[in-house]
């Protein structure tokens, strides 16, 4: 299978040399600064595993090739428009798309300009970062994909993925319901991202204070009940898993969007909060935990576009 990925970030960059270092075809389509960084240093990631480094191939948007199997899109959601322009020159009719941003719009977008027949689903559960030095930094040891398609032909492509990732260094499984998976996900992680904006601090830090578990399970309740207002039917076991992550005392988890907050990146609060949000107030439910959430966020990148 000839794989692109689009980005070498935290996720595009971890997962695609974890796919290198297993002999996989991969090429990453970056931008040109990067794409010459790649190529004389290779590409380094700092694990908890140990630390390695694999020479990439890497190729830019102004030089197209057309015999790729397979796209994994790894860029953030408000650099989508501009990653789908520049993968289309790499996109024939035999090719696949797996996005693995979280959230889920970015799936309906996908859909809509290359058909739904061409696009997978997938999620990654990792906890990675790059570096001002280009390096990309695993931060804790889980690293796993879940990956699926909606019809037969996109499963089957998905399988084969799935197929490849036996060999590297990372778990990888094949979803039977992706979208119930991808939703499982965005549940979580609009809890998770939310929570730890609002509260700047890990989920162990959040736990010791006061209010911390009961404001956890309440934006909990609130993301299922928008996913269970929207049709998806989360099984219990799925809401206990995600509850017990959420409420570990002691743990260290944060979310990307409170790592993006703190280094001050922009985020994906939009896509992540704001679209769940929405469907909120489309059903009329009411949910101000989140709104809470999503409007700290909007506050900080105003103020941040007034400063740069
Ligand atoms: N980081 C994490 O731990 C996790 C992240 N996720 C999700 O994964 C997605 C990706 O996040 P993450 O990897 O952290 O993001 P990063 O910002 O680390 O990486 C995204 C990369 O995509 C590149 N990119 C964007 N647009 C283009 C383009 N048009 N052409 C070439 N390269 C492009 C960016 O390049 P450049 O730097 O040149 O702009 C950047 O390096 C997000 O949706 C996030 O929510 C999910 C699970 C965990
Ligand atoms: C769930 C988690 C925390 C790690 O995969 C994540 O998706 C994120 O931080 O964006």
């Amino acid at each position: 299978m000839k794989i692109l990925f689009l980005g070498a970030g935290g996720v595009g960059g971890y997962f695609g040399a974890r796919l290198v270092e297993a002999g996989a075809d991969v090429t990453f389509l970056v931008r040109p600064a990067r794409a010459e960084r790649l190529r004389s240093e290779g590409l380094q990631v700092h694990s908890p595993s140990g630390d390695f480094v694999v020479p990439v191939k890497c190729v830019t948007r102004d030089q197209p090739e057309d015999n790729y199997d397979l796209v994994v899109l790894t860029a953030k959601a408000f650099d989508l428009e501009d990653a789908i322009e520049s993968v289309a020159a790499f996109i024939t009719p035999a090719t696949f798309i797996l996005p693995l941003l979280n959230g889920f719009s970015h799936m309906q977008v996908l859909d809509r300009r290359f058909g739904a027949e061409h696009i997978l689903g997938g999620i990654a559960q990792v906890a990675a970062m790059l570096e001002a030095d280009g390096t990309v930094r695993q931060l804790a040891p889980m690293h796993s994909l879940t990956v699926g398609g909606r019809t037969a032909e996109t499963q089957a492509i998905a399988a084969r993925f799935v197929e490849v990732c036996q060999a590297a260094k990372f778990n990888a499984r094949l979803s039977p319901d992706i979208v119930l998976s991808l939703w499982e996900k965005w549940v979580f992680i609009a809890t998770l991202a939310g929570i730890t904006t609002l509260m700047r601090g890990s989920v162990g830090q959040i736990m010791a204070t006061a209010n911390g578990e009961a404001l956890i399970r309440q934006l909990y309740a609130e993301c299922l009940a928008v996913a269970t207002t929207c049709g998806i039917d989360m099984a219990p076991v799925a809401r206990d898993a995600a509850l017990k992550t959420l409420t570990q005392r002691g743990s260290a988890l944060t979310s990307s969007m409170l790592r993006d907050l703190q280094a001050g990146l922009r985020t994906e609060h939009r896509h992540v909060l704001g679209d769940l949000l929405d469907k909120s107030l489309a059903k009329g439910l009411s949910s101000p935990i989140l709104a809470l959430a999503f409007s700290q966020m909007e506050i900080r990148e105003s103020e941040s576009a007034v400063r740069s």
